[in-house]
């Protein structure tokens, strides 16, 4: 955990992007008018209330021009109030829908700058934390910028209003008691870098448990298979035992301040009751004066307390948002809409690798690839096959440019795939992966994901896209039909059927080129049969790379690319290379062989 004494002053960034945060609403400037006008009102009362008092004692024993006075001050001071509430209720009212609109703003903001990151970001940062991001570190900054300024907003006005009042009152008593604010702001400056600081700590913290909880809920079946349930209990109470410690550091620095705050308070109060007492016997100040100025010392002592909590959580936001901040600021290594739109009609759809070398950005010491070369040629079937690590799935990862190559370029058609728009190069890419994700939606919802744009797609769409995918009679056996919703990560549907599905939102994509990570778990024969026949249709009139794990599928490819050695080490028709008694292709093949008699046995 990082150290909690590690803050540092305001960060401009921060301040930057907490101001465009802030401008992002529009009820402020309203809500800013009607917190002058209550905050006027009430900073009127003392004064208009020392009147009242001076009329009672001034007015000696004729009662009827005391009553009079009274009354009619007392009328208007009930006007000013009913106009002063009013005001504070619109307030309170604007900036509560103020700061859920910023909250909203934030949240959409990260949520959108984490989607833009390129697919290394996702290697190097843990989903758990990215979650804590959105969620916690947003409502902390949330609360700090909204609840909480304005009532800070306030606090400022009223202090600013009384120390006025004050000093129009009786400047000497006023220059007198003011003397303690300077060492107060003082102590409050410190302890509200110490608070920045440790919540910033305190979010870590915090986003480790949230990392440890959401992996493990996320992997359940595995925790349960394995009887973990208790000391994964134990481990997420530690996580919660570092958080618990931080709080308790930072109780200790509140009960502090909040006693010196309270301490001074009454000092102040102390103090205009002595001076001021010796003021009225040298007849300098009237009783009404007094008990004005002593009201004003009140609503003082109390907006210098709101200030305090105002900037100690200011400074709390700040700590949580500097994480916020980064993310906000961070620019994907490639942007995900720009580069060059080619016409879709003439996509032919032909792949090269051209001396292509790669090592993942989280183990640069590691390449995968190293010169790597071969072609696709268009509207024709590859089958990459190598030993499990050898870098096929990567193949695919650079195709669909998740990463970039660290040397040599891979080409679409002759371009450069890091010369067109992302967004156009994957909508004419389709994907089947060997465990396809499917997500917490309807049926017909997972398969109109496909579509460029899924609102567009008609139910007629779907259930043509699911029939040819070998899908549509046992979607329509479930009770809620295409409706059913499946699960998170498709957990309700059968591997087979997961499999389908995808094929039928890989169909309705329509793309020109098709990426397949075949499955290898196996697959009951029946289903077998049905993904094949569906895969076959979905594979007809388009370039395709499969990795591929069965010998049928090899065996009626164009090309088979053999991956050895950080490149391609054979490539050729399957029974060209089948011939080569010495040829690694021959050897793996034999391999397999010897591994699917073997299964046969078993099962006989
Ligand atoms: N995101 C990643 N970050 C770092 N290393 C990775 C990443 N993904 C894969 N690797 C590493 O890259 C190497 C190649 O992995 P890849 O998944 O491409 O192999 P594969 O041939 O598809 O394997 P398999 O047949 O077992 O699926 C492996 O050593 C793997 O550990």
């Amino acid at each position: 955990m990082t150290s909690w004494r590690s803050g540092r002053g305001f960060h401009p960034r921060g301040l930057r992007q907490c101001w465009k945060v802030m401008i992002s609403v529009s009820s402020p400037p309203a809500a800013m008018g009607f917190l002058t006008v209550s905050s006027a009102v009430t900073m009127s009362a003392p004064f208009f209330l020392g009147r009242v008092i001076d009329t009672i004692y001034t007015s000696g024993a004729d009662t009827e021009t005391m009553t009079s006075s009274l009354t009619s001050l007392c009328l208007m001071l009930t006007g000013v109030f009913l106009c002063g509430g009013a005001a504070n209720a619109a307030r309170v009212y604007l900036m509560q829908i103020s700061g859920q609109q910023i909250v909203r703003n934030l949240r959409t903001s990260v949520f959108s700058s984490i989607l833009q990151q390129e697919v290394a970001f996702f290697d190097k940062n843990r989903t758990g934390e990215l979650i804590n991001r959105l969620s916690a570190d947003t409502a902390v900054v949330g609360r700090s910028i909204t609840d909480n300024l304005s009532d800070g907003l306030r606090a400022v006005a009223q202090a600013a209003a009384g120390v006025s009042m004050m000093f129009y009152v009786s400047p000497s008593l006023a220059s007198f008691v003011l003397m303690i604010v300077p060492p107060m702001a003082g102590l409050a400056v410190v302890y509200g870098r110490y608070l920045r600081s440790i919540s910033k700590c305190t979010q870590e913290a915090l986003a480790q448990a949230t990392q440890l909880a959401e992996e493990r809920i996320s992997n359940m079946r595995t925790v349960r298979a394995f009887g973990k349930e208790l000391s994964e209990v134990e481990a997420y109470t530690q996580k919660a035992d570092d958080v618990l410690h931080l709080a308790r550091k930072e109780a200790v620095m509140r009960a502090g301040f909040f006693g010196i705050t309270g301490l001074s308070g009454n000092i102040m109060i102390l103090s205009v009751l002595y001076k001021g007492g010796l003021l009225m016997a040298s007849q300098h100040m009237t009783v009404g004066e007094l008990s004005s100025f002593l009201m004003y010392t009140f609503w003082v002592g109390i907006s210098i307390a709101g200030l305090s909590s105002f900037y100690s959580e200011l400074m709390k936001g700040f700590g949580a948002g500097a994480r916020l901040w980064e993310l906000l600021d961070r620019k994907p290594e490639f942007p995900l809409n720009e580069g060059l739109v080619l016409p879709s009609d003439q996509l032919k759809g032909q792949l090269e690798f051209c001396n292509v070398s790669f090592a993942y950005p989280t183990r640069i010491e590691a390449p995968i690839f190293q010169d790597l070369s071969v072609t696709v040629p268009a509207g024709s079937i590859m089958a990459v096959v190598g030993s499990s690590g050898s870098g096929k799935s990567t193949l695919v990862s650079l195709l669909l440019r998740l990463y970039d190559p660290d040397a040599g370029i891979i080409t679409i058609d002759g371009h450069n795939i890091r010369d067109l728009n992302p967004y156009w190069l994957r909508s004419h890419i389709g994907t089947v992966s060997q465990e396809p994700v499917l997500f917490s939606c309807s049926v017909r919802e997972n398969i109109a994901y496909g579509a460029v744009d899924p609102s567009a797609v008609t139910t007629e769409e779907v259930y043509q896209a699911a029939r040819v995918a070998n899908a549509y009679d046992f979607v329509q056996a479930f009770p809620k039909g295409f409706d059913t919703v499946v699960g998170e990560k498709g957990v309700l549907l059968s591997g087979g059927q997961k499999q389908r599905i995808a094929i039928a939102r890989a169909l309705l994509k329509n793309p020109k080129i098709l990426l397949l990570d075949e499955a290898t778990s196996a697959l009951d024969a029946e289903n077998e049969f049905l993904v094949q026949e569906a895969l076959e249709r979905l594979m007809e009139g388009r370039t395709v790379v499969i990795i591929a794990h069965r010998l049928s599928t090899i065996k009626n490819a164009d090309a088979v690319a053999v991956i050895d050695q950080r490149c391609v080490a054979e490539c050729g028709h399957p029974t060209e290379l089948l011939a080569n008694r010495q040829g690694l292709f021959r050897k793996l093949m034999e391999k397999q062989a010897f591994l699917q008699e073997e299964q046969q046995q078993v099962l006989q």
